[in-house]
């Protein structure tokens, strides 16, 4: 029903941040394959619900990024659920994971869940500091985590994370290099078409986040960029 396999390019949003009703119908409708409601800061039910609400309006898939478990709310189309491989807390790894199951695990539709392999590397974003992310990682220690995501694993998405910044091309390369049925999303300071088009060059998917807010006309030219 909701194939991520077949996806290329998707718009992330802040529940924190605002977003007007004509900006949101204009990213709703622009082409890209999904809309994933996340981020670090101040996720409530309150601002999930409200932004799920409005872009229930549109027809495009509609998915949750749980970053805690307060925040979790029925009505989304898919939940991505984050592991943080380089985290060097088991919390972030499978701890709040265990917990979250242990609490909804009699009422969760499996099939509505997809885990996705975290390797965060950008140093200074508020992921990496939350999860104490080890993120001095070479381009070998990346194929690594890339590896064992989709041999060991078994994970559908290994997800390359620079928020804020934009990444290093050749560790997107490098990580695509050792992937086949996994899928690699890239995410970090995408703040032009040609920087999208870039990235997509090796990711299956490209994550636009940020720049939503900062330059509307910019991150709406990466759906074609991606999409032509
Ligand atoms: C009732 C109901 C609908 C039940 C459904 C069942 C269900 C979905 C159950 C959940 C099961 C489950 C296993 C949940 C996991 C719980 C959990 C809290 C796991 C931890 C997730 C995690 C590792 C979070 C760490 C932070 C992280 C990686 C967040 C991802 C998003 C991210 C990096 C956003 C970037 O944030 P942003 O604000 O944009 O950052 P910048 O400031 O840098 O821009
Ligand atoms: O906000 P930006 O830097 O575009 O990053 C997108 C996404 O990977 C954040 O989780
Ligand atoms: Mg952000």
């Amino acid at each position: 029903m909701y194939d991520v396999t077949e996806w290329k390019h998707v718009f992330k949003l802040d529940p924190d941040k605002e977003i007007s009703d004509e900006n949101l119908e204009i990213i709703c409708e622009s082409g890209t394959d999904a809309i994933i409601v996340g981020g670090s800061d101040n996720v409530t039910m309150d601002n999930v619900l409200n932004l799920m609400s409005r872009i229930r309006r549109y027809l495009v898939p509609c998915v949750l990024e749980v970053s805690e478990i307060e925040s979790i709310i029925p009505g989304f189309d898919l939940y991505f659920i984050p592991s943080v491989m380089n985290s060097t807390n088991t919390k972030w790894v499978m701890g709040l994971h265990h917990e979250a199951v242990k609490e909804y695990g009699e009422i969760m539709s499996w099939d509505e869940l997809i885990v996705e392999g975290y390797c965060i590397l950008n140093g200074d974003c508020k992921a990496a500091k939350l999860t104490e992310a080890n993120t001095e990682l070479a381009a070998d220690d990346v194929m690594a985590y890339a590896r064992m995501a989709e041999n060991m694993f078994h994970m559908p998405i290994f997800y390359l994370e620079y928020s804020g910044t934009y990444g290093d091309v050749n560790v997107v390369q490098a990580a695509s290099s050792v992937l086949s049925s996994t899928k690699l999303f890239y995410g970090g300071g995408i703040e032009t078409p040609e920087q999208a088009a870039e990235m997509a060059e090796y990711a299956d998917v490209v994550v636009i986040g940020n720049v939503i807010y900062d330059d509307f006309g910019s991150a709406l030219k990466t759906v074609k960029a991606v999409k032509p």
